[in-house]
């Protein structure tokens, strides 16, 4: 039975136990000598039935609290296994710490699935998963000398080189040269991939009477209730202005032209998940009624009146460039 473990999900994949399913789909993918000839523990030919005792064993070792050895699934397939096996006590692996709970990291993924990134995205998860859940100090790992792809995914992932070594390989049928790989908690996590940068344009609609417009995100929506400029996410392929009018027509009925939009400032602010950049524009002259046309609630604002409307984060430098300048 394969143990109790909540999968690790990270954008394209989900790493999970290994169940006697994957015996055929495994057997496939690592029975390839492209792959068998990276792995230090993998026979070639690469027999069916190791593929059930395999799997069987990594259950035994996971809930032992010894190793955990997880398949990589991405869109409901099989494309690899990535595992730490934690260091004996006193056992002195090479690379392995001097002193604290480290642990060995391995992966592979299947030919068919090369060239996409997928084996930092799962060593990178099940590495930083390990770090926080297993209070782990470090992560080793070890990779051909002549394998430069896989000494790339563990420098992507934020081990460092830590010296080279003999280490025996099943699938060459004696030692070959490795180098060596080791990183901590603070060298995982500084390689964490960067947050997406998301391009929103925004717009301060001034009326003749020097009020700004500011529209409430509805319910539902994060930041539900705080008070924004009108504006939206840039599509691909579209300049800010050109989503602006577009976002202006559909959110508030009205009419602008490029010529209307002055630019101003910019927010550059970090959220949890991704990077906002958003340019902000004023506009005093468009055509048509404002009227909120997603049932959101609006309000014309004076600019000293600005600071009792909480606005998202991203907002507060903007309404104070805008106060004095208006
Ligand atoms: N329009 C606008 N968006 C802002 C402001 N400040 C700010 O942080 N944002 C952020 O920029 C993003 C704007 O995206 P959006 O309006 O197109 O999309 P949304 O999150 O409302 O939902 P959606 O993705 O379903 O369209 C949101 O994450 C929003 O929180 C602002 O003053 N105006």
């Amino acid at each position: 039975m394969p143990p109790d473990f909540t999968p690790l999900r990270t954008a394209r994949l989900i790493l999970r136990p290994l169940a006697l399913e994957d015996a055929a789909p495994l057997h496939r993918l690592v029975n390839d000598w492209e792959v068998a000839k990276t792995l230090a523990r993998v026979p070639f030919p690469y027999p069916r039935e190791l593929a059930d005792e395999w799997i069987a064993s990594t259950w035994v070792q996971m809930a032992e609290g010894e190793a955990w050895h997880l398949a990589i699934e991405a869109a409901g397939t099989l494309v690899g296994c990535v595992g730490l096996t934690l260091d004996r006590p006193g056992g002195g692996q090479p690379g392995g710490p001097p002193g604290g709970k480290g642990a060995e990291l391995g992966y592979w993924v299947g030919r068919p699935s090369w060239g996409q990134g997928l084996a930092p995205e799962a060593a990178g998860a099940l590495s930083r998963w390990a770090i926080e859940s297993l209070g782990l100090s470090t992560i080793h790992a070890s990779a051909l000398r002549d394998n430069l792809r896989s000494q790339a995914v563990l420098r992507r992932i934020g081990l460092q080189p830590a010296g080279e070594a003999m280490q025996p390989f099943l699938s060459r049928g004696g030692p070959m040269p490795v180098l060596l790989f080791r990183g901590g908690k603070a060298e995982l996590q500084a390689a964490v991939p960067p947050k997406p940068v998301v391009l929103v344009a925004a717009v301060a609609l001034i009326d003749p009477d020097g009020r700004i417009l500011l529209a409430q995100r509805p319910p539902g929506k994060p930041m539900a209730g705080l008070w924004e400029f009108p504006g939206g996410k840039v599509d691909p392929g579209e300049t800010p202005e050109r989503a602006l009018i577009r976002e202006l027509k559909e959110e508030l009925d009205i009419d602008v032209t490029e010529a209307c939009l002055g630019p101003f400032t910019f927010a550059s602010h970090a959220y949890e998940k991704f990077h906002l950049l958003m340019p902000l524009y004023l506009c005093r002259r468009w055509g048509g009624q404002v009227r909120g046309m997603e049932g959101q609630t609006l309000a014309w604002v004076r600019p000293q009146k600005l600071a009792e409307y909480p606005m998202p984060p991203a907002d507060v430098p903007l309404v104070a460039m805008l106060r004095d300048f208006l």
